[in-house]
């Protein structure tokens, strides 16, 4: 990335989101800040800029509001194909057996990935990415889970890696392949476990494509008892944990993520007490994904009372996927987490920004502190609430990477 020289925002009320400041959202009103090489060197009020700034390239945010860049913790944006026909099909009267009896769900975008080239992938993917980005993303986690053999799966990763190669977004991507049983293994979900902790992890581990790993665990997917080989053999390899978990049943998968210092348990709408129990004495962060829930018409909303309860830290993502949240604004992710999971507006900005950090293990952003990234993001609000009020549209008008503007809109 360019490395930038010393440039001031000014004229902005900044939302810094840091855990230091006992004003909401971190609010400093008439603020400005100074980044120099990609991090943030100096914030405050505009009145107390030091002297050796003044003469720092200056912008003026014209009175508008200034949040860290947007953290998008947990997606699933490569993939072939889409879901839209068995949309339709439900629509029409279609039952889940009849669609996943004809081949859909899952296993289809699996058979569509395969046959899709990294090109292909790696096309799709970016135009994806673009609407997150507009939408003030500056950092985003990306999952395999579609490829389900070893060449695939390495092609998903390869093709996430390249997308963190772009000078204007942060990739963190994450090994699933215990995502569902591709149709050469089915009924024998133990072997291809094997295959998921032998061969497809060590060829992921050797290429470095793989910064964290994860799994689904539920019912319909990998129990406990897999989901712990695969931890143990991540665990052998360094890499951290995450999970999808307690999404639409009680597996203990929360639990057993806090056993394993995971990173984040996903999902959560059934997850109990002594899940949020183990993930508070664990540090694990709870991962909220509203879009999942409104596609599927969810009606169990995950526990955020006794989440509260416990301070197990809550962050929002899009989910976003082809089958049950093709979503492409977390921003709209910010209003269904106020709105359907009852979050204020700070904690639900709290998730798409310092909790949406801890949730990949990242210290270094997610918060406008001195010493962080200097990833921005500029909204045409009057009031932080909006961000949570407004349904749909897009009130990102500038986005700021390493300290260099990568998306404006006239303002
Ligand atoms: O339908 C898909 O393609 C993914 C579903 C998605 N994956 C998962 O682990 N939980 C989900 O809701
Ligand atoms: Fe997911």
């Amino acid at each position: 990335r360019p490395m930038t020289g010393m440039t001031l925002w000014k004229d902005v009320t900044l939302l810094t989101m840091r855990d230091t400041d006992d004003a909401p959202y971190g609010m400093i009103a008439d603020g400005a800040i100074v980044a120099d090489g990609g991090h943030i060197v100096w914030l405050g009020q505009a009145q107390d800029i030091p002297e050796n700034y003044e003469d720092a390239h200056a912008i003026s945010c014209g009175g508008k509001f200034m949040t860290p860049g947007l953290i998008d913790c947990h997606t699933h944006l490569v993939y072939g194909g889409n879901r839209v026909a068995e949309f339709e099909q439900r629509l029409l009267g279609a039952s889940y057996e009849e669609i996943a009896r004809a081949g859909g769900g899952i296993l289809s975008t699996v058979r569509a990935t395969r046959v899709a080239s990294a090109e292909e992938l790696l096309a799709s993917a970016r135009r994806r990415l673009g609407q997150l980005q507009r939408g003030g993303v500056t950092t985003v986690e990306i999952k395999s889970g579609y490829g389900l053999d070893v060449d695939n799966e390495l092609k998903m990763l390869r093709v996430a890696r390249i997308m963190g190669g772009q000078d204007d977004i942060d990739v963190r991507t994450t090994f699933l392949g215990a995502h569902a049983t591709p149709a050469e293994f089915t009924g024998d979900r133990e072997g291809y476990m094997d295959l998921v902790c032998g061969a497809m992890l060590d060829a992921v581990a050797d290429e470095n494509l793989a910064d964290a790993v994860d799994a689904f665990c539920e019912n319909i997917a990998f129990s406990p008892e897999q989901v712990g080989r695969l931890f143990d053999r991540a665990r052998e390899l360094g890499l951290p944990v995450k999970l999808h978990a307690e999404q639409l049943s009680n597996s203990g998968g929360a639990a057993l993520a806090a056993r394993y210092k995971a990173l984040s348990a996903d999902h959560l709408e059934c997850l109990d007490e002594a899940g949020v129990r183990a993930m508070a004495a664990a540090g694990t962060v709870a991962v909220l994904l509203p879009g999942a829930f409104y596609t599927l018409r969810d009606e169990r909303v995950p526990p955020v009372d006794l989440l509260r309860k416990y301070n197990v830290p809550m962050a929002i993502a899009t989910d976003s996927n082809p089958g049950s949240s093709p979503v492409l604004s977390l921003s709209l992710m910010i209003n269904m987490a106020s709105t359907l999971f009852r979050l204020s507006p700070e904690e639900a900005l709290l998730g798409v920004t310092r909790h949406g950090a801890r949730a990949l293990g990242l210290a270094d952003r997610g918060q406008l502190e001195v010493g962080l990234k200097a990833d921005f993001a500029l909204w045409d609000i009057a009031h932080p609430a909006e961000l949570s009020y407004q349904v749909g549209g897009n009130l990102c008008i500038g986005v700021v990477k390493d300290g260099v503007t990568v998306a404006v809109s006239p303002f």
